[in-house]
């Protein structure tokens, strides 16, 4: 779909992601929650998460995600995308709560198309995508890092990755378990996404979900070293056999994405999914306290 369509498809009346953007921040400042540093001779840029304090997928995080994917596809001397965090400590903690609770269902249906639009992207971007795990990566957080061809995480028992949502009473959406099985596979999957896992480095590379554990000083030299790896291999094979294999997956929400919006705007608005996301939010809350 050409950028003006997704774009109106996003937001009816917006003609671009500019001008998505502009209406997802109007009432605010205008603050860039992602920073891309572009290595033009090396071919690769890379995209930290500047979102404070814990780098949450609120609407406007994901609508600038979108924005910076599209400008990275249209640069033809890009071909390496690294993501990670600009502030160690937390990768990302996954979709913002605060997008999911206490909103309208209208709220929740642009929410969650922006959702949808970030993770499509993702999963088929052409450029080699390695994710540099350097903090917490729970749900959401963790389903970005999964899109990416190669996963990094620094050696730190602190940090953690997993789809946890079974965890605050909500279900991961099929898109969420597809992403999961083709990463760790479908009996780790069962076992992983029912009791809403968290696993710590060295059980994260001994399931699958990342691809590497590194000292933490060495987190970024080691992603680059893969990335290095990666673009050794022409271009158009290496993305002719990506999309090959993730074509099914894609299609998959592709034929469903309206039925998707509705079914997430039904289930995130029942009273009960309120209640535990209202608890989960004060347990967050406490324990800070
Ligand atoms: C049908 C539904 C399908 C949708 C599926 C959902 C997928 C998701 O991604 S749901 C989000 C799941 N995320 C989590 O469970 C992570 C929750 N957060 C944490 O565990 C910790 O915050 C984290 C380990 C990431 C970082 O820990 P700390 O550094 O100790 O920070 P704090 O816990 O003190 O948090 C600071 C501040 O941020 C707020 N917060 C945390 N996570 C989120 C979030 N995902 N969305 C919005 N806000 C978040 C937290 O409440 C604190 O707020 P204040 O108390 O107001 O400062």
């Amino acid at each position: 779909m050409a950028l003006a369509s997704r774009a109106r498809a996003l937001l009816p009346g917006a003609r671009s992601w500019g001008a998505v953007l502009a209406r997802v921040t109007a009432q605010r400042a205008m603050s860039h929650r992602v920073v891309v540093e572009t290595d033009a001779a090396a071919g690769v840029a890379v995209m930290k998460f500047r979102n404070p304090p814990v780098n949450s997928l609120s609407l406007e995080m994901v609508t600038e995600l979108v924005i910076n994917l599209e400008k990275l596809e249209n640069d033809k001397t890009v071909r390496g995308l690294i993501f990670t965090s600009e502030s160690p400590g937390v990768f990302s903690s996954g979709l913002n709560l605060l997008d999911m609770y206490g909103r309208n269902p209208a709220h929740y249906a642009e929410y969650w198309k922006a959702v949808q639009e970030l993770w499509l992207r993702l999963y088929q971007c052409p450029m080699v995508t390695v994710a540099t795990i350097n903090g917490a990566c729970p749900a959401g957080g963790c389903l970005i890092s999964m899109t990416c061809d190669y996963r990094v995480m620094a050696d730190n028992p602190k940090y953690t990755i997993g789809l946890n949502e079974t965890q605050l009473g909500i279900v991961a959406p099929f898109w969420f378990k597809d992403t999961l099985v083709n990463t760790i596979g479908y009996r780790a999957s069962e076992i992983s996404l029912q009791l809403g896992l968290l696993y710590p480095p060295a059980e994260a590379l001994r399931v699958g979900i990342v691809d590497k554990v590194v000292p933490e000083d060495q987190v970024h030299s080691a992603a680059l070293a893969v990335m290095a790896q990666w673009l050794a291999i022409p271009d158009h094979a290496r993305q002719l056999t990506k999309a090959m294999l993730r074509k099914p997956t894609v299609d998959n929400l592709v034929r469903q994405r309206d039925a998707d919006i509705q079914q997430f705007v039904s289930f995130i608005s029942r009273d009960s999914i309120q209640k535990g996301l209202q608890m989960y939010l004060q347990m967050l809350k406490q324990k800070k306290a």
